[in-house]
């Protein structure tokens, strides 16, 4: 998403660049690093969105870039305090007018990559809106901006960067005058009012001496070589931050000192599906390189609801019992568990498509994970979670169907399941269903970083065998690759293609 104006609100929108977040956590699961945090403070209209969006535009080849503002963090106004507002004579320039809680709060959870929901606020009504916005797949940088983006101690603590934009008082004030009548529903009179009654001394009072804590003043105006400095350093410090995951995932193998068996399929937090005629005759076909696209389809499916209804037999019951036609009652059993379901797309479909046909309006969601074309190594692209799982609490009830056909290096379950734990999920509550796993790689990865996480699979291959993909045409190189071997080759592929 692209760099957006200020709305019909005055707001100026966060602002969201996204190619995808790379993993922010080690091959144990656990997070190795913070979202990069730039705080930039200055007096109103110095120009810290200017700077703020300067720098964004500048990193876009770098992954999922966010502003937040400071002005989402005014506090709601009553009656009397927005009459106030409407005559210019309420003081929105002194801290108190921030909700600095929330805004510390918010920021912390952003920094450790959590998610977390931003209030919305209108500079034409002077209040908080009723909606929040819902933050989280793109937050490697967060520029932060607020005339008093670097007054409290709390929020300073969490910046990585710290910038003061020092802007001369007259041009400040023309940029103010002309934007808050353009953007904001104001009369010159009323801008003149308010900047020489509240916004001129509190940037005497709050404003101007925070100057001193930043580690570079930027000019207000012709500033493009200070942001170029900025911009350089920014990207250097992330540098250095880069994983070489699937390599090294790939080699994980079972941890023998420590009593586990050699094979998967006798592991405790691994259920496979009982090889019957049946199951092995479907596999047989999904194999088979020659089967065609309308069979692997039909056959996927059959196995889809085969995995899924071996899963629902982990998720608890309680006892029910009913009347039946006879009059007669009948002890039984029934689910009692909130139930979701995340795809990993898009070889995640086939097994979706199955968790709808077993469990009826069942709520769904996606998470986009692909290979970075250059270094091979998963990006998360796009998540869109079910309602369920976006707050905290109601996320740490649900039992979630994590779902793709098939686990080799493990980079991209470890990634869904790292999403998931970040909005709060439990571990003993996340099942992952799938066709076909490897003995090496992926299921030594993810039981060493979440042991309680349960896997279903219809297969366990002997093989995860490395090679060369297809050359790209770009850059003239060919990127590593892994499959499971024997295997059922692509089977997003195979499916959608
Ligand atoms: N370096 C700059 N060069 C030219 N115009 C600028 C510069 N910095 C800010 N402006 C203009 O000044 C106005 C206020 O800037 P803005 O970044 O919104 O201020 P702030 O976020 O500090 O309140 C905007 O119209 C913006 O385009
Ligand atoms: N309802 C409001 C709330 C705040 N302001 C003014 O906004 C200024 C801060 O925003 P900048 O984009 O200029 O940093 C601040 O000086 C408040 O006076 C307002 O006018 N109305």
């Amino acid at each position: 998403m692209l760099p957006t104006s200020p709305g019909v609100t005055g707001h100026k929108n966060h602002i969201l660049t996204s190619h995808g977040r790379p993993p922010w956590y080690g091959p144990d699961g656990r997070a190795i690093h913070n979202a990069f945090v730039i705080g930039i403070a200055g007096g109103s209209a110095s120009g810290k969105t200017f700077v703020a969006e300067k720098i964004v535009k500048a990193l876009q080849s770098l992954p999922s870039i966010l502003i937040l503002s400071q002005d989402s963090f005014y506090r709601k106004h009553n009656e009397e305090e927005l009459a106030l507002a409407f005559a210019n004579e309420l003081d929105l320039d002194h801290p108190s007018a921030i909700d600095m809680e929330m805004f510390v709060q918010c920021l912390k959870d952003l920094k450790g990559y959590k998610q977390t929901h931003i209030p919305t606020y209108s500079f034409v009504s002077h209040q908080r809106l009723a909606e929040t916005k819902y933050l989280y797949g793109a937050s490697v940088i967060i520029a932060v901006e607020g005339i008093m983006a670097l007054l409290d101690p709390a929020l300073r603590d969490l910046y990585d960067l710290k910038i003061f934009v020092q802007c001369d008082s007259d041009l400040m004030l023309a940029r103010r005058l002309r934007r808050d009548i353009k953007e904001r529903g104001r009369t010159v009179d009323g801008v003149l009012t308010q900047y020489l009654r509240f916004v001129k001394p509190a940037f005497d009072n709050f404003v101007g001496p925070t100057a001193k804590y930043a580690d570079i003043i930027i000019p207000g105006a012709s500033n493009m070589v200070a942001i170029d400095l900025v911009v350089n350093h920014v990207r250097r410090e992330l540098a250095e931050r880069h994983a070489n995951f699937r390599a090294e995932l790939s080699r994980a193998q079972p941890a023998l000192e420590d009593g586990w068996d050699a094979d998967v399929r006798n592991w405790p937090g691994v259920v496979l599906l009982r090889q019957t005629p049946q199951l092995r005759g479907i596999h047989t076909v999904l194999r088979d390189k020659t089967t065609s696209r309308e069979d692997f389809i039909f056959f996927a499916d059959r196995l889809a609801t085969l995995v899924v209804e071996r899963g629902m037999d982990l998720l608890p019951y309680v006892r029910d019992s009913v009347e039946t036609p006879t009059g007669a009652m009948a002890r039984g059993l029934k689910l009692d568990a909130d139930v979701c379901g995340v795809s990993i797309i898009r070889a995640g479909g086939p097994l979706q498509a199955g968790v709808q046909r077993v469990l009826r309006d069942v709520p769904l969601g996606g998470l986009l994970i692909q290979s970075d074309p250059s270094t091979g190594e998963p990006l998360l692209l796009h998540s869109s979670l079910p309602r369920c799982l976006l707050h905290r609490n109601q996320a740490s009830e649900t039992h979630v169907f994590l779902l793709d056909t098939q686990i080799g290096t493990g980079a991209a379950a470890l990634m869904a399941i790292r999403v998931l734990l970040d909005h709060g999920v439990q571990e003993g509550k996340i099942i992952f269903l799938t066709f076909l796993v490897s003995q090496q790689g992926g299921p030594n990865v993810l039981r060493r970083a979440f042991p309680q996480v349960r896997i279903v699979t219809s297969a366990v291959d002997d093989v995860l065998q490395s090679g060369w993909g297809a050359l790209d045409e770009e850059t003239g190189e060919r990127r590593r690759v892994w499959k499971i071997v024997p295997g059922m080759g692509y089977i997003g592929d195979r499916y959608y293609l």
